[in-house]
């Protein structure tokens, strides 16, 4: 094979469906109907002032064009038929699943600890059936879209996450949402080991904590786990298989 042309991507047998998505370190070849879009997290409480993150003290104030890009993805995602997928983070009222001090999570959750630190906050942060919990109003998933609900970090973790993706032969997952250095590439990296190809959309993620956390977790995906790509190249890229779909 041509140097300049390498590219990536599983034993994909040559057929008119495969696309090529530009991507950092090399395009990845794929199919769309063995890809899903993911959205990590895009709960008030990661992306809305009076959230989780703002009261934590993280900020959330440019969160907003993240929203319309992730908008602009599942457009195109929807339009190519790939499967869209919305993780949602959080625990019961009564914190159970969030385990108790017996438990890292108890330990290191900032929601926990906020709660702990601010008792009038207490049953607030990432409940199940609250406004914090709740995705934002902007991405309210639509018919055939699949909400995986997660108590941990990763997406994969005590989820039906990896069951619903096999059980539709899915093995490419675009990544979008909050936090790209924690629930992202918590959920890219499990993927990657569970033989799943991770590729995260930076323009469509927002870090938790300063910018070199958001270079970071790019760098580490681009360089160990996956392939880091941006909203505009998914988009044309995908409009090639509605486009050739409609003219058959
Ligand atoms: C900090 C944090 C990030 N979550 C995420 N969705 O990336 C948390 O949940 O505490």
């Amino acid at each position: 094979m041509n140097a300049a042309e390498h590219f990536s991507g599983y034993g994909l047998k040559p057929a008119g469906d495969i696309v090529k998505l530009p991507a950092r370190p090399e395009p990845l070849a794929m199919r769309a109907s063995e890809t899903a879009l993911i959205v990590v997290d895009m709960q008030n409480a990661y992306s809305t002032k009076g959230g989780y993150l703002d009261l934590a003290g993280f900020d959330v104030s440019s969160t907003g064009p993240v929203i319309e890009k992730i908008l602009q993805a599942l457009a195109a995602a929807r339009a190519a038929g790939i499967q869209v997928v919305f993780l949602q983070n959080g625990w019961d009222a009564q914190y159970v699943e969030a385990g108790g001090p017996g438990s890292p999570n108890w330990h290191k959750s900032n929601a926990l600890k906020t709660m702990r630190k601010r008792p009038e906050l207490g049953g607030t942060l990432l409940a199940k059936g609250g406004w914090d919990y709740q995705l934002v109003d902007e991405l309210t998933p639509q018919p055939g879209d699949i909400v995986v609900p997660k108590p941990r970090y990763s997406g994969f973790f005590n989820s039906h996450l990896d069951s619903t993706l096999r059980a539709r032969g899915i093995r490419n997952l675009v990544f979008t949402g909050i936090a790209t250095n924690v629930c992202v590439e918590s959920t890219l990296r499990d993927g990657f080991h569970l033989e799943y190809f991770g590729v995260v959309l930076a323009d469509a993620t927002h870090q938790a904590g300063p910018e070199f956390a958001q270079q970071a977790a790019l760098y580490n995906i681009e360089t160990f786990f996956g392939w880091v790509s941006g909203v505009d190249d998914f988009c044309s890229t995908f409009a090639q298989v509605e486009a050739t779909a409609t003219a058959s």
